[in-house]
Formats: C-alpha cells, sequence, structure tokens
C-alpha cells in the first residue's frame, strides 16, 4: 500500500517528503475535501520533490461541467502534476460521472500520456447528492482512469468507516482489481485503521489530518514525524 499525503504549500510538501510520502497530492481544503490548490503552488511543488515521486493534483469537487473541469486538469498537468484527481462532487450519476472523466482522460493524455488519474467518489455522496461511491470503479475503468478512489466529502470528524462498512469497502477494492486498475480509499483516515484498509484491499491511502500537528487538517500543518510514523506502518503491513 502506498502512502499519499495531501500538503497545501511547500513547507508542507517539504515535511511530506521527508517523512517519506510516497506521493505528494497538491490539495487545497479551503475550497472542500478535494479542493484544488493554485497552478503556482503545483508548480513549485513539482520544483522541490524529487523526480521519482509523484506529484498529484485535485482539481476540487467538481461540477458536472465536462468542458471546465477537463480545463482544470490540462492546467494540471501543464503544471507539473503527473497525477489528477477529480472528485466527482456534482455529477449525479454513472452517466454524468463518465463524461467528466472521459474528458479529463482525454484532456490529461493530449499532455502526458503517463499521467495517472484517479476516479474520486466521496462515501458519504447522499449527503451531497453526488454519485453512488459503488458506481465509481466502472466509471473509472470505462473512461480510462487508472483508480477508483473513495474520500468523505463532508470533513465533519466522521471517516470512510462511518459510511462504508467492510463489506462495501471490499466490494469497491474488489471490483477494481478485477478491471485490472488500483484503488484508493480516504476520509479523515486514522493511523489505527491502516492495517484494516490495506486488509480490504486498498492499494493507495490519501491522508491530510492524521499527517497534520493536532490530527485536524485545517488548523494543523503536515509534520515530518507523524509523515514518517504512518510510513513506517505502512511498510510493516
Ligand atoms: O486525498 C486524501 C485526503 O487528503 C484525505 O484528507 P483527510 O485525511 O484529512 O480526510
Amino acid at each position: 500500500m502506498l502512502l499519499l499525503i495531501s500538503p497545501i504549500n511547500t513547507q508542507e510538501a517539504r515535511e511530506a517528503i521527508a517523512g517519506g510520502a510516497d506521493i505528494i497530492d497538491v490539495k487545497n481544503p479551503k475550497e472542500g475535501s478535494l479542493g484544488a490548490n493554485f497552478p503556482w503552488v503545483i508548480k513549485n511543488i513539482r520544483e522541490i520533490t524529487p523526480k521519482d515521486m509523484q506529484v498529484s493534483a485535485t482539481l476540487g469537487d467538481v461540477p458536472y461541467k465536462p468542458g471546465t473541469v477537463s480545463l482544470a486538469a490540462a492546467g494540471a498537468v501543464v503544471s507539473g502534476a503527473d497525477y489528477i484527481k477529480v472528485g466527482l462532487y456534482g455529477t449525479k450519476n454513472y452517466s454524468e460521472a463518465l463524461e467528466v472523466m472521459e474528458n479529463v482522460v482525454k484532456a490529461v493524455h493530449e499532455f502526458n500520456d503517463d499521467a495517472t488519474i484517479v476516479a474520486s467518489g466521496y462515501a458519504d455522496a447522499h449527503r451531497v447528492g453526488a454519485v453512488d461511491p459503488l458506481e465509481i470503479p466502472r466509471v473509472a475503468a470505462d473512461s480510462g482512469a487508472d483508480l477508483a478512489m473513495v474520500d468523505t466529502a463532508v470533513k465533519d470528524g466522521k471517516t470512510l468507516f462511518d459510511f462504508m462498512d467492510e463489506e462495501k469497502i471490499s466490494q469497491f477494492t474488489t471490483e477494481i482489481h478485477d478491471y485490472g486498475l488500483k484503488s484508493a480509499l480516504a476520509g479523515s483516515v486514522t493511523k489505527e485503521q491502516l492495517p484494516l484498509l490495506a486488509e480490504l484491499g486498498c492499494d493507495v491511502a490519501g491522508i491530510r489530518g492524521a499527517a497534520c500537528i493536532g490530527g485536524d487538517r485545517n488548523s494543523g500543518h503536515i509534520h515530518h514525524e507523524a509523515v514518517a510514523s504512518l510510513k513506517q506502518l505502512v511498510q510493516s503491513l
């Protein structure tokens, strides 16, 4: 299992790199669960990140606007991201989500054929009217993406497991593996939950809160010691 850590600026990115994160996921929590950051932040973080380490960028909790979202995807790739995450927030069903993802895949591949593309749904999709998370593996596979992910849309202390039980998570990871693709799981995941995530077939664990001092994704800051302790655990699994 790989450890994806979500910094908001270069200072936090340095901490995540020093702590041994596998993927540096540039994010802007002020704009939501998968909030997008600015192109210059992505560019600056790419510049300080070792070349063999992937830099991810979230495009936001995106609306059902395939043109807008594919333009954002192109912007993220041009800014240096080689791992593109799309939060399918404003898409209500499989066909809307597929339309957005197909256009993102096309836009990303115009600039970088090797980039990794992640279709992300939300475990608590019912709270915001988004597409059912169990549709995401099919959306990822049919659109040509590389990973299917779930996160939580509302960051109010509830975790992934408050909305998806072990059986549903397993169903999600098994389906995406059957397509020959990978799974990513997030949603206020704690260090203690990492062994269970690995057991349930998680290929990439996405974390911000648990990598921050005090464990708060908004008021805290990523610290290399917290990241190193997560990484040590992940490596032992
Ligand atoms: O991509 C993963 C997210 O950054 C997870 O953030 P969180 O651990 O604060 O829910």
